[in-house]
Parts: C-alpha cells; sequence; structure tokens
C-alpha cells in the first residue's frame, strides 16, 4: 500500500461516504475532511490539492488539503481473499503421480484421493496421470494446465537418496518443473514431491507417523482451485 506524506498529485477516490469531520494535525493546523461518494467526480481544483495519509489497524485513510485549509478523505477497507476449502462443487483436479517408488506415492495417491472425497470432491472431477518418474511430472502437469480442464494439478511422487548425485539432478528437476508448469500455464500447480534420504523417511510421510503428504497437498490443491475460481478470474 503506497504512503503519502504530503503530496501535490491527486489520487482517485475509490470509495468513502460523505461525513464531514475535522482533524487536528501535529502542528496545530487543522483541516476538514470530507468524504464523497464513491467515484466522486474529481475537484476542479486538484492541483491544489495536498494529502497525507495514516492507517490504524486495517482502515486506511488519504486525508487531502486543500491551500484553503478544507479537505476530504478516503478511508478503505482492507480485502482479504482466501480459497475455501468448503466451496469445491465444480472444481476439477488432475494428479499427476510418478511409478517409481509405487510402494510410497500409491500411498501419497490414496491419502490424497481421500482428502478429495472428505472435501466433497466427485470422483468424476478428478483425472489421475501416471508417469515414470518424478522428472517427468513438470511436462505433464504443464500440459494438463494448458488444457484448461483443470482448477488445481497435484504432483505426486517420491525420490530417495541413492549412492550418487542423481538424487540432486531428479529433485531439483521435480521442483523446478513444477513451479514452472504452474507459472506457465497459469493453472495451480502444487508440489506433492517427497524428496527424502531414505525409504522410511518417505514412508512415514505416505501414511506413517508423520502423516501423508498427499493428503495434506491435495488440501492446498483445493484451496488453490478456490482461489483462483471464486476471486482471482
Ligand atoms: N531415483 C528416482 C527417480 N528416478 C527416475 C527419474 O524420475 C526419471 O524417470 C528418469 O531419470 C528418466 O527421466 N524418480 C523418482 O520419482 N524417484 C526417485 O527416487
Ligand atoms: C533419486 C535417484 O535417482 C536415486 O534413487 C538413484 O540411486 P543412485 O544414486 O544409487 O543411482
Amino acid at each position: 500500500m503506497a504512503s503519502f506524506a504530503t503530496t501535490e498529485c491527486f489520487l482517485p477516490l475509490q470509495q468513502s461516504f460523505l461525513a464531514p469531520t475535522h482533524h487536528r494535525q501535529g502542528n496545530g493546523t487543522s483541516s476538514t475532511v470530507v468524504l464523497l461518494p464513491r467515484a466522486a467526480p474529481a475537484p476542479h481544483h486538484s492541483k491544489s490539492l495536498s494529502f497525507s495519509f495514516s492507517s490504524q489497524g486495517t482502515n486506511s485513510c488519504i486525508a487531502v488539503g486543500r491551500k484553503d485549509r478544507s479537505s476530504f478523505a478516503q478511508t478503505a477497507a482492507v480485502r482479504y481473499l482466501m480459497g475455501s476449502v468448503t466451496r469445491t462443487q465444480g472444481l476439477r483436479f488432475a494428479v499427476v503421480v510418478a511409478r517409481f517408488n509405487e510402494i510410497v506415492t500409491k500411498q501419497l495417491l490414496e491419502g490424497a484421493l481421500g482428502t478429495f472425497r472428505n472435501y466433497s470432491v466427485k470422483d468424476e472431477d478428478i483425472d489421475v496421470v501416471w508417469v515414470p518418474g518424478s522428472f517427468e511430472i513438470g511436462a505433464v502437469a504443464e500440459r494438463l494446465g494448458k488444457s484448461g480442464k483443470y482448477h488445481a494439478i497435484l504432483c505426486i511422487g517420491a525420490v530417495i537418496r541413492g549412492d550418487t548425485s542423481h538424487y540432486d539432478a531428479v529433485a531439483n528437476s521435480a521442483a523446478s518443473g513444477v513451479l514452472s508448469a504452474g507459472l506457465n500455464s497459469g493453472v495451480p500447480c502444487i508440489f506433492g514431491v517427497l524428496t527424502c534420504d531414505d525409504m522410511d523417511q518417505a514412508l512415514n510421510r505416505a501414511g506413517g507417523k508423520s502423516g501423508n503428504k498427499g493428503a495434506e497437498t491435495a488440501l492446498t490443491a483445493i484451496e488453490m482451485a478456490s482461489l483462483f475460481e471464486h476471486h482471482l478470474k
């Protein structure tokens, strides 16, 4: 939010209401605050205006002073936008799941499908696409995103460290691939790929003592799908 000390310029009034009030400023001067209706026509003498900005909590106020000491102000409430996990009707999802380490990824997938069902996403609104490994997820996620058929793409995999640096290549490529898919397609692509040092870590996060990352990231997919569909169109 921009902040103004005193500026010789004119700010378009977004919203306000008629309520002349008097502000006593620190330097002993006072200004009359007249709140104008939304989209009020700009005063013709905008060149002679000065502005001061103050904010308390979520309300902000721009006091506009005129050289003749009268002024008006604008009060705006901060809007908070957030996806809703209870508004899932009509939302469609694709789940891209890697077959590599299937003992882990199938449990992640089950966790994800369980979350979708718990939040009233219909089975017919979910497509599951299997790919060989996590490296292949990004390209498929981007193709699915660009299809225009889905509100979010959930990407599931399990990258487990071996004896070489191949782990780093696959893990980093999977992460950048999912990120790029979301940015390039404009559809939220959610990173549900485990990157673990060993199989125990992976199984613990696929329904074991550390929970199920598939279930968790499915909830993220729902919230992001709702945010984009209900607030960012
Ligand atoms: N080692 C893991 C892989 N490796 C396979 C790659 O994902 C990819 O399919 C291959 O390099 C051909 O392009 N994939 C995983 O998902 N998890 C691993 O631990
Ligand atoms: C993440 C991998 O690609 C890894 O499982 C491969 O194992 P290694 O590094 O022993 O070849």
